[in-house]
């Protein structure tokens, strides 16, 4: 992970919220679903399926309590998204290394289609972050374009590409990010806040969203009381809560065992049908790439192949 993300997540510990009560509840149990899938969906929710069973330690009976459960009875209104949603072209992004210039980003191209999930791969160093940042508006490049919802992103200004991350774009990162002293529920509903979302609708988005990623039974728990897996779930129904149509995520399976990364994709993948949201996501885990829908592999801050 990159130091722009690291300096990002310590900005968000430093929000101090009131303590809640805690209340235990029993294990949630999410249940299985009908799927309307496209054939390509089902496909790649089988191959994840199928990477879970796999992965699965022991030889019990499948483990079914911690899917992502299938729609809620709160159904996100559907909505027109830009296809495609980011265009990157010919980007360049230096850094001045003491009386240096180090040239990180080299000359890069790549399209973002609209509800899809797209992976970046690369050895560390290479410039996932850096890209990652720049596709977030947390910084912009030297040179080239960039293209969010057909309209140039790279030449907004500091206010203007704020409030466009602020509604339009979610980030998720390796560790979290989660303020500690908040229920999962507060935690949600805290991004819904900071968006300037009216109260009136947060309880029924919160539960939407935290039913998204299977954990309905869990709201009142804090971050400690939940696997690193759970976190890292609570993590996405805050980063979706505002609705954005971009969520970036940056080595977000980086601290989780297979099975855990395999559940965080097949996370991902339900929120792509459900709420019509593009994911772009750096790994260095081979085993998840096959359920990416398009994987480019950057080498020294080109995109190769
Ligand atoms: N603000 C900065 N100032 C100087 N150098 C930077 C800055 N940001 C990134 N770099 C350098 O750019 C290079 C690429 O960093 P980046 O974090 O994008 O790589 P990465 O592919 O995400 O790596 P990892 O997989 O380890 O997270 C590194 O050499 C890093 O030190």
């Amino acid at each position: 992970m990159g130091w722009l993300a690291n300096r990002k997540q310590a900005r968000t510990g430093l929000i101090d919220e009131p303590e809640r009560e805690n209340t235990t509840e029993p294990d949630g149990q999410a249940e299985t679903g009908q799927s309307n899938d496209a054939p390509e969906e089902r496909k790649k929710a089988g191959r994840l399926k199928g990477m879970a069973l796999k992965l699965r330690p022991g030889k019990g009976k499948p483990q079914t309590g911690d899917a992502p459960a299938p729609a809620a009875a709160y159904v996100p209104e559907p909505r027109e998204v830009v296809d495609p949603l980011l265009v990157i072209s010919g980007v360049v992004r230096s850094f001045d290394v003491g009386s240096n210039k180090l040239q990180v980003l080299k000359g890069i191209d790549m399209t973002l289609r609209a509800n899809s999930l797209i992976m970046l791969r690369g050895r560390s160093g290479s410039g996932k972050t850096t890209l990652l940042n720049l596709m977030g508006g947390l910084d912009q490049p030297d040179e080239g374009e960039i293209l969010f919802q057909g309209k140039p992103f790279h030449t907004l200004n500091d206010e203007n590409r704020t409030e466009a991350r602020r509604k339009e774009i979610g980030f998720i990162f390796q560790s979290y990010a989660l303020l500690p002293l908040l229920s999962a529920y507060e935690n949600v509903e805290l991004s819904l806040r900071m968006a300037g979302i009216p109260r009136s609708g947060w309880k029924t988005r919160v539960e939407h969203c935290l039913d998204l990623v299977g954990l309905a039974k869990r709201m009142h728990h804090r971050p400690f009381e939940l696997s690193g897996g759970e976190q890292q779930r609570v993590a996405i129904a805050k980063s979706i809560a505002h609705r954005p149509v971009l969520l970036l995520a940056d080595e977000p399976t980086a601290e989780l065992d297979s099975q855990m990364g395999a559940q965080i994709m097949a996370v991902f993948r339900e929120i792509i049908r459900q709420e019509q949201v593009t994911i772009c996501m750096t790994t260095h885990d081979p085993t998840i790439m096959e359920v990416a829908d398009h994987v480019y592999q950057m080498v020294d801050g080109r995109i190769q192949g």
